[in-house]
């Protein structure tokens, strides 16, 4: 019978804080050569010791290696990641608020870096859905029904005029020629807000595609199950419905996930919602971002967050005429 070698026995429980500064940097420490992962840019931490709460891990750890206390943290995400000699959970919060100035107190060097140039840096392999969580705001507004153009375009400024900075454009009743005229018009508006722009088009033909060079694409979950390899469309999402539908996005490298349906929605009546308990279940071993979907509203974020996602996603929470 094989055996488990006894450093496998254990996944490794990681403290790693994501230390953030006023201007929205974040800072990230050099791995000194000899260590696990050595060379690699890592975000600070270390491990939790038996008995520790999370915060006061990252605490000890972040006074020890960068002479700081940590005041304030919010969850950012959390990755089983397998290096095959060790499994570590990294167990990732922000650290909104910190006392000290951070130093490298074990000689290790530091770089306060903005979010949108991390991927410049090589960091472990267990990091990629760090940096893409960090890359992707709380709320995901996907456009809803409208009458008319123009009651469109004011439902979509008022949603940018609310701060939501990633929106998904979902109009199935639309002709591809109709479809393709309004999402210039959004990326135009989205643009002009510092927000990105999301096609949700099964089967958007290519020549089609090329003329509107929005942001990214979301993908339905039929489009998830046929796709062989993730489109070179910039920002790359999936509608998840189950872990193997996580694992397959995981796995083609996309960027975040939608999860549904969390609670009963009425954009689909006749599927069971899976609560938050098995949401948060399946989040757990998402190698991703992932934002619960499915009867969503605002006050549901810090649930949602304490479950493990990026955030919420939701049409009618977000979309409504001003
Ligand atoms: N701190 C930190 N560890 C990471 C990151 N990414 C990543 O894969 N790891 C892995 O998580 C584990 C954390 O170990 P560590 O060496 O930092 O922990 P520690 O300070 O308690 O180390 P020690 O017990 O060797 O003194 C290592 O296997 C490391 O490769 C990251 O961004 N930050």
């Amino acid at each position: 019978m094989p055996t488990i070698a006894p450093e496998r026995a254990k996944t490794i429980h990681v403290a790693v804080g994501v230390v953030t500064d006023g201007e929205g940097r974040v800072l990230i420490a050099k791995r000194p050569e000899h260590a696990h992962q050595g060379g690699l840019w890592e975000f600070p931490g270390g491990k939790v010791e038996a008995g520790e709460s999370l915060f006061t891990a990252l605490d000890r750890e972040l006074f020890e290696e960068l002479d700081i206390r940590v005041l304030a943290t919010e969850p950012v995400i959390e990755i089983i990641h397998d290096y095959g000699a060790k499994v570590v959970r990294l167990d990732v919060h922000r650290v909104s608020r910190f006392s000290g100035v951070p130093r490298g107190k074990e000689g290790q060097p530091l770089l306060w870096v903005r979010c949108d140039d991390l991927p410049g840096y090589d960091f472990p392999a267990a990091n990629a859905p760090i940096l893409q969580a960090l890359s992707l705001p709380d709320t995901l507004c996907i456009t809803g029904s409208f009458a008319s153009e123009e009651v469109f375009i004011e439902c979509l400024q008022s949603a940018l005029g609310k701060g939501l900075s990633l929106v998904q454009l979902r109009a199935h009743e639309l002709s591809d020629e109709q479809y393709l005229v309004l999402a210039q018009k959004s990326l135009d508006l989205c643009d002009q807000a510092g927000a990105r722009l999301l096609l949700n088009r099964r089967c958007l033909p290519e020549s089609l595609r090329e003329r509107v060079s929005a942001h990214g694409l979301h993908l339905d979950n039929t489009s998830l199950a046929n796709l062989a390899e993730k489109p070179e469309a910039g920002l790359v999402g999936a509608s998840c419905h189950s872990l193997e539908d996580l694992q397959r996005a995981a796995a083609l490298g996309l960027d975040y996930a939608t999860l549904s349906p969390v609670a009963a929605t009425a954009s689909h009546p006749q599927a069971a919602p899976m609560g938050w308990a098995r949401f948060a279940e399946l989040v757990r071993q998402a190698k991703l971002p992932v934002y619960a979907l499915g009867g969503m509203k605002q006050e549901d974020l810090g649930k949602a967050k304490a479950s493990g996602a990026q955030g919420i996603a939701a049409i009618r929470a977000f979309w409504a005429a001003p």
